[in-house]
């Protein structure tokens, strides 16, 4: 098994576990067949699950995988038909009973709770929204998403009340009394999203929600779910067979391959340090510049003046280094601008400081922010842009740079 170097949580995994981890999973497995807990202890990791499969009969659903999920992002698991996606993010919630390993919500293990305890943490903390919408297809749109407010055993005012509140969250005032065949693909969706809100749970497990959807719808829901996320900030897991989708909406995304995680990584991890040929193949077609960050494409400063230092210093210096420029910082190590040597004039330099050449007109971006941003920047004017991260400058990009990554892309939508 391998793993990206980078954000990742290997196998045993406990040591790079964030503070703020609000989901944990440790070395999770789910084995169907006769025997599955002595295989699960016991199964030589150099056996395909192919061959556990022609020895044993067993399937390794899912096979000795963890990972962690931060409060408030979203972490996609991406895998192919049969990867095993849907049995390990059905075990989070014990809808299947793993095999081995330990799953802790807010530190609780999940694992070794009762039926009473489990009911609870599906009731309150934790809400999944299905492929095929999961509606009750007897029930008007409210009575969908007041549901789960009435198990709760919540009041009939606040009831009402939240409903409200997370039905014009997901954009469905005004279809309260629907029912949901009335409604297209995309708005049963919708009202699935709205149920699951409704119970203001801390995680929301997604699986697969928008792969019966229409391409464009799709394309929608996903920007809607982003939007969303954006304004509720839940720990979200999403199960998506697509890798573009997985790109777009995960802030962090596991590639899952015969029931094991192959590679745990940003958007940009993946795309720019794809860990083998088969995380590589996902990586071919897709536009660098929607998932590629400025931080990606800059050069760090090599050489810093202050705008009172003499010219002539800091031309000796940049020639000694070897350098065309340096970024021009105050006292307190903010940004000011950068200067080039192109610019420094042939004579007057002795009695001149670095404040007469200043670019202090340079396009400033942060270190997230994606390359099909820079485009307008990139082809206006001739300063490079610079890269400030609190006020501090991390990096300069060369436009150039920044339009030969974008004009390699083949424009695939996203
Ligand atoms: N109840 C079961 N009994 C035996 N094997 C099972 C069972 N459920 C799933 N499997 C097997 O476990 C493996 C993983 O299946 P799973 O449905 O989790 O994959 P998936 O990645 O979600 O696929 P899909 O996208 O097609 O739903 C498959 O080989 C599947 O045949």
């Amino acid at each position: 098994m391998e793993y990206s170097s980078a954000n990742h949580t290997g196998p045993a995994g406990q040591s790079d576990v964030a503070a703020d981890s609000r989901l944990v999973c440790r070395n999770l497995w789910k084995v169907f067949g006769d025997g599955a807990r002595d295989l699960a202890d016991s199964v030589d990791p150099a056996l395909s699950r192919e061959e556990v499969l022609a020895q044993t009969g067993c399937v390794l659903a899912v096979r000795n995988v963890s990972f962690h999920v931060r409060e408030g992002e979203t972490f996609v698991i991406m895998g192919l038909s049969g990867s095993g996606k849907s049995t390990l993010v059905r075990c989070l919630g014990r809808l299947i009973e793993p095999t081995r390993g330990q799953v802790h919500i807010d530190g609780e293990d999940v694992l070794t709770m009762n039926k009473q305890q489990l009911r609870e943490i599906r009731r309150h903390k934790m809400a999944m929204v299905f492929q095929h919408f999961g509606n009750f297809p007897h029930k008007r749109v409210l009575e969908n998403v007041v549901y789960g407010l009435q198990i709760q055993g919540i009041d009939k005012t606040t009831q009402r009340r939240r409903a409200a509140e997370v039905i014009e969250l997901v954009g469905l005032s005004g279809w309260e009394e629907r029912y949901p065949h009335e409604l297209s693909g995309g708005m049963q969706q919708r009202v699935g999203l709205a149920r699951a809100l409704a119970v203001d749970p801390q995680i929301l497990l997604f699986d697969e929600p928008f792969s019966a959807l229409d391409p464009l719808i799709r394309r929608d829901m996903q920007d809607q779910l982003i939007g969303l996320q954006q304004m509720v900030q839940k720990t979200m897991v999403f199960i998506t067979h697509d890798f573009l989708e997985a790109l777009k909406v995960g802030d962090r995304v596991a590639i899952m391959k015969d029931g094991e995680f192959v590679q745990i990584g940003t958007p940009e991890d993946l795309v720019s340090n794809p860990i083998n040929d088969y995380v590589r193949d996902f990586t071919r077609d897709v536009p660098r510049s929607k998932v590629l960050t400025a931080r990606s494409v800059m050069t760090p400063p090599r050489v810093y003046a202050t705008a009172d230092e003499g010219l002539s210093d800091l031309t000796s210096r940049l020639i000694a280094q070897e350098c065309e420029s340096a970024v021009v910082v105050d006292g307190q190590d903010r940004f000011i601008g950068t200067v080039h040597l192109a610019d420094v004039p042939g004579s007057g330099v002795a009695h001149s400081s670095v404040a007469s050449v200043i670019r202090d007109s340079c396009p400033v971006v942060e270190p997230g922010t994606r390359l099909e941003r820079l485009i307008s920047l990139a082809i206006t004017g001739d300063a490079p842009i610079a890269v400030l991260d609190g006020g501090r400058c991390i990096g300069t990009i060369n436009r150039e740079a920044a339009l030969a990554a974008l004009i390699s892309d083949d424009g695939v939508a996203m």
